[in-house]
């Protein structure tokens, strides 16, 4: 039987819901078969060598020839329903629970002695953050402030702790940089919320590098241990963004706004003993021993009564809280508007096409 145009509709909307990546291969092919179950055969022209995104999206379109549109919308329902193993429902079912909670690949979640530990596990990518991830993130901390463990980690697995927001976010978005950019600051409100209002001792483990995102949300977290070898880099002028993660309010507060310039207007990159001597680390320890000292240290501190942790960070917290979500609020209107910008295009682009690294 033939896909019917709800079917057709109803699969675009599962597109939507899916919790893991597809990877970009697939989002090309779901690309070029709606653009021809839509439009019919590539009528647009080639995009310039350095557009290569608009490129690649071209290319596959046109590489369907003369598919009629019929059979181009019955192998796009076919391949969403390809996509949605009943793996993603099953998987959600096991949060919340006590021992061990795998969500996916990128983010492992286990929770042991009154610890729930989150460790971003993308190492061949430095744990660059993707979509997928911020949404994983935002689902593990909800589960995380009702579970009944006293305090949650942040770690990284390999040698980063997180090269901050994945770049190809947006240059592999499929309805393109302004619906990436839009979803974009949405989800990015609704993640640096869910760091905001999270109820129990937040703990950073700062393994190794951490640069943009990862570490502007420090000044979010309750206590931020560090490894020797970590360095702390916010390069969001040379990629022609602005600060995020409540950190054009936490920093200057933090710091005084002349280091907190430095860092956030200048990009300058700090070792783990200079982010300490500006109050974004609590404490630096040697690489050869950091994870045995602040893991037996982080076990002890979740053996404290739990409920004085959690009203103590309430007091704390909610002297600040209306300003951090206005705050918060501002930053994403901000960036949506600099993703789109001519300077952060190109640097991305740069990025992407390997012409540019930090
Ligand atoms: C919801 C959306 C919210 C958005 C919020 C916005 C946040 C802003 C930021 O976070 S800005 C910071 C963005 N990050 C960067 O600019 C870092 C870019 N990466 C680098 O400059 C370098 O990769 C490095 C310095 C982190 C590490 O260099 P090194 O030479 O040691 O390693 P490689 O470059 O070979 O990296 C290994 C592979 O990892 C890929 N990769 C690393 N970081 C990212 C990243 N941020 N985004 C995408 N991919 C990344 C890199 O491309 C290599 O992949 P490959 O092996 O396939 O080539």
């Amino acid at each position: 039987m033939r896909a019917s145009q709800q079917d057709f509709e109803n699969a675009m909307n599962q597109v939507k819901l899916l919790k893991q990546d597809p990877g970009n291969q697939v989002k090309l092919k779901l690309y070029a078969l709606y653009k021809q179950a839509t439009d019919g055969p590539c009528n647009v022209p080639k995009p310039g060598v350095f557009d290569l995104v608009n490129k690649a999206k071209w290319e596959a379109w046109n590489s369907l020839g003369n598919l009629p549109k019929e059979t181009a919308r019955q192998n796009y329902v076919d391949l969403v329903s390809s996509l949605s193993p009943s793996s993603e429902a099953s998987s959600q079912g096991k949060r919340g629970a006590d021992e061990k909670v795998q969500e996916s690949k990128d983010i492992v979640v286990t929770s042991e002695d009154g610890i729930t530990k989150i460790m971003l596990n993308r190492p061949a990518k430095k744990n660059a953050l993707t979509f997928e991830m911020y949404k994983e993130i935002i689902l593990t901390l909800k589960n995380a402030s009702t579970d009944n463990s006293a305090i949650a980690v942040f770690t990284g697995a390999g040698d980063y702790y997180c090269s901050g927001n994945d770049l190809t976010n947006f240059t592999s978005a499929a309805g393109g940089m302004e619906e990436a950019a839009n979803q974009g600051a949405v989800v990015l409100r609704e993640f640096v919320n869910s760091f905001i209002d999270f109820p129990k001792p937040l703990v950073a483990v700062v393994n190794g590098p951490a640069v943009g995102i990862a570490v502007t949300l420090l000044g979010l977290f309750d206590a931020v241990y560090a490894s020797d070898k970590a360095t702390f880099h916010t390069p969001f002028s040379h990629l022609g963004q602005s600060p995020e993660a409540c950190s054009s309010y936490t920093f200057p507060k933090m710091m005084g706004s002349a280091k907190a310039t430095e860092m956030l207007l200048f990009g300058k990159k700090l070792t783990a003993r200079e982010a300490w001597a500006q109050g974004l680390v609590s404490e630096v320890f040697p690489d050869s021993t950091f994870e045995k000292e602040v893991w037996t240290r982080l076990r002890a501190y979740a053996k404290l009564p739990p409920n004085s942790m959690r009203i103590s960070k309430e007091l704390i917290r909610n002297n600040e809280k209306e300003k951090l979500h206005a705050v918060n609020a501002e930053e994403c209107t901000t960036l949506k508007a600099r993703w789109l910008s001519e300077e952060c295009i190109n640097a991305i682009m740069n990025f992407v096409s390997r012409k540019a690294k930090l």
